[in-house]
């Protein structure tokens, strides 16, 4: 494994994921073996490799740690098609209110939430669907919407599985920018290696069930990017 120990961006920092020796796997089968990582609160670093390599388990597997403390953007959004975009955005926000408070604004949307996911519907770009039903928005808008839901969550750490897949590179990189700027840590698996490298300062390579490079941004040569996607 090619790594280098300035990767992380604040190494004196205590380590908020901290992976030791970690082996995942389903049903018994392994998809990843003996993984050593550190991440520190502060940084972006995407996860890249290959379809299959392991960056969504690896995700999944960080959000298990801290759930409570993770801004989350799966791959299958698991927005509700019925509902508004606004009621989908809200649904980020569930755990701070009660049982009534979000009944009722289930029923009727209250003035504060309104305001705020007005507001975060403007810097999405989906101002004009957010009292239309999920179901008629194209699949780049409801991807803004599964975003403004996991902005909506408001936690320090952003965990985002290709949030942008959808989305044209010029609307990927305001989304991905308003992203980092509202969180103090943000961990993206993407396919888009040039993304990675705009957005991140640190990037990992998965293949065959290993890191096979963990470095910053700006020492990775694409000979390195490009082999993780070659068959050997
Ligand atoms: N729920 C699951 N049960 C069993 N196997 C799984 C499950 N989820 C993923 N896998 C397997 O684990 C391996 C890694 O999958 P994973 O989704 O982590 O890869 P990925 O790098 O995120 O892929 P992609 O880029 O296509 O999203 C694959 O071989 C996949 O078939």
């Amino acid at each position: 494994m090619q790594t280098d120990p300035t990767a992380s961006a604040a190494t004196d920092a205590p380590a908020l994921f901290s992976l030791n020796d970690t082996t995942l796997s389903y049903q018994g089968r392994v998809v990843l073996r003996d993984i050593n990582l550190s991440i520190t609160a502060g940084e972006r670093l995407a996860l890249v490799g290959a379809s299959g390599s392991g960056k969504s388990t690896l995700l999944k597997h960080l959000r298990g740690l801290h759930s409570s403390q993770c801004a989350w953007c799966p791959q299958h959004s698991g927005l509700v098609p019925m509902l508004s975009s606004y009621h989908n955005i809200y649904m980020g926000s569930l755990s701070r209110h009660s049982a009534l408070y979000n009944a009722w604004n289930l029923i009727k949307p209250l003035a504060a939430p309104r305001k705020e996911i007005t507001l975060l519907a403007n810097q999405l770009g989906i101002y004009d669907q957010l009292f239309k039903p999920l179901g008629s928005l194209s699949g780049g808008q409801q991807q803004r919407v599964a975003i403004g839901r996991a902005l909506y969550q408001r936690q320090k750490i952003f965990l985002g599985d290709e949030p942008v897949s959808a989305l044209d590179g010029f609307q990927a990189d305001g989304i991905l920018s308003l992203i980092s700027h509202s969180h103090d840590t943000v961990i993206l698996a993407l396919h888009d290696t040039e993304q990675a490298r705009k957005v991140c300062d640190r990037i990992i390579g998965l293949k065959h069930g290993r890191i096979a490079f963990d470095l910053p941004s700006k020492q990775l040569s694409d000979d390195q990017l490009n082999a993780l996607y070659h068959h050997d």
